[in-house]
C-alpha cells in the first residue's frame, strides 16, 4: 500500500495485460480476450496495453519499466509442471511462451516496484514465480467444484460458482469489507504449496486457495482464482478489485534497497 515515499500519478496509468499464444488463421499469434482489456479501461480507469508473451526474457525489465502495473489474465492453458519442479507431464493445453515470459515479467515487476495483479491462471503464475507449486484438482476429485462440465456454454461456465471465506485483515478483506462471497470458478489447477512471501486472503469450502497477496513487495501483488472481469457490473466485490488495481497503478513505489532501477 502507499507509503510516505509514494507519489500519485497525475495521468491515467498504463496497465500491461499479458497475452496468450494462440493460432489465428493457421498462424501463431498473441491474443487477449476483450473482457480483460475492457475491465482495465472501464473499471480500473486505465489504459490497457497488450504485452506479447512470445518474446525474449531479457525484454521483461524494459517492458515493466514502461508500465504502471501488470495484469496476468486467465487462460484455458495450464502451467507446465516443470515450472514448479514436478516431473509430471501436466495437462494440455500448455502455453510455453506464456509460462516462461509470465515468470520473467512477475520478477521484473516486483523488482521495479510495479503492482502485479493476477486472475485465475495469473494467481497460479504468481505463486509459481515466487517458488510455490500447483496441483491439478482433477487428480484429487475436487475439480467438479471448480469447473463446469466440458460441454458447458460460456455463460454456464462463468455461472459456475462457489462460496469463499475471506481471511480477516487481508488485502481482500480491506477492499471488499465482507467475510464471505460467492465467486465464479473456471479452473482445474490450484495452489498446492503457497510461495514464501504470499499470504492467503480467501479459501473455498474445500480449502482451495482462492486469493493471495504478497507481504514483502514494495508495490501491491494481489491475485484471485476467480474472474472479476466477467460481467462485474453487478458484483461490488469485483468492481472493487478493478478500483483497487486502478488506485495501485496510480501510485509510484520505491523499489526495494539494492533493486536495479528501470527507466
Ligand atoms: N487452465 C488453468 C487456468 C484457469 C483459467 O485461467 N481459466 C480461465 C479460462 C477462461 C479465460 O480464458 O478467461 C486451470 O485450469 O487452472
Amino acid at each position: 500500500m502507499p507509503n510516505s515515499d509514494t507519489q500519485r500519478l497525475q495521468h491515467r496509468p498504463v496497465i500491461g495485460v499479458i497475452a496468450c499464444g494462440r493460432t489465428v488463421e493457421g498462424e501463431p499469434a498473441q491474443a487477449v480476450k476483450h473482457r480483460y482489456l475492457e475491465a482495465v479501461e472501464r473499471f480500473a480507469e486505465a489504459v490497457p496495453l497488450i504485452v506479447p508473451s512470445n518474446q525474449a526474457m531479457a525484454n521483461a525489465a524494459e517492458i515493466v519499466g514502461r508500465l504502471d502495473a501488470l495484469v496476468l489474465t486467465g487462460s484455458n492453458s495450464n502451467i507446465a509442471p516443470r515450472h514448479y519442479g514436478s516431473s509430471s507431464q501436466g495437462q494440455a493445453p500448455i502455453d510455453d511462451g506464456r509460462d516462461d515470459f509470465s515468470q520473467a515479467l512477475i520478477q521484473a515487476a516486483i523488482t521495479a516496484a510495479k503492482p502485479v495483479f493476477g486472475i485465475c491462471r495469473g494467481l497460479q503464475e504468481i505463486n509459481v514465480a515466487l517458488g510455490g507449486t500447483l496441483r491439478d484438482l482433477r487428480e484429487t476429485g475436487l475439480a467438479a467444484k471448480h469447473h463446469a462440465p466440458a460441454e458447458a456454454a460460456l455463460d454456464e461456465m462463468f455461472g459456475y460458482s462457489h462460496p469463499i471465506k475471506i481471511s480477516a485483515n487481508g488485502m481482500l478483506h480491506r477492499f471488499v469489507e465482507a467475510t464471505t462471497l460467492v465467486v465464479n470458478s473456471v479452473h482445474f489447477q490450484a495452489i498446492d504449496r503457497l510461495a514464501e512471501g504470499l499470504v492467503v486472503n480467501a479459501t473455498g469450502p474445500d480449502g482451495v486457495i482462492e486469493a493471495v497477496a504478497a507481504t514483502h513487495t514494495p508495490a501491491p501483488v494481489f491475485a484471485v482464482q476467480w474472474h472479476p472481469e466477467w460481467l462485474p457490473e453487478n458484483r461490488p466485490h469485483d468492481l472493487a478489485f478493478w478500483h483497487y488495481l486502478g488506485e495501485a497503478a496510480r501510485m509510484r513505489y520505491l523499489p526495494a534497497p539494492g533493486a536495479e532501477l528501470t527507466q
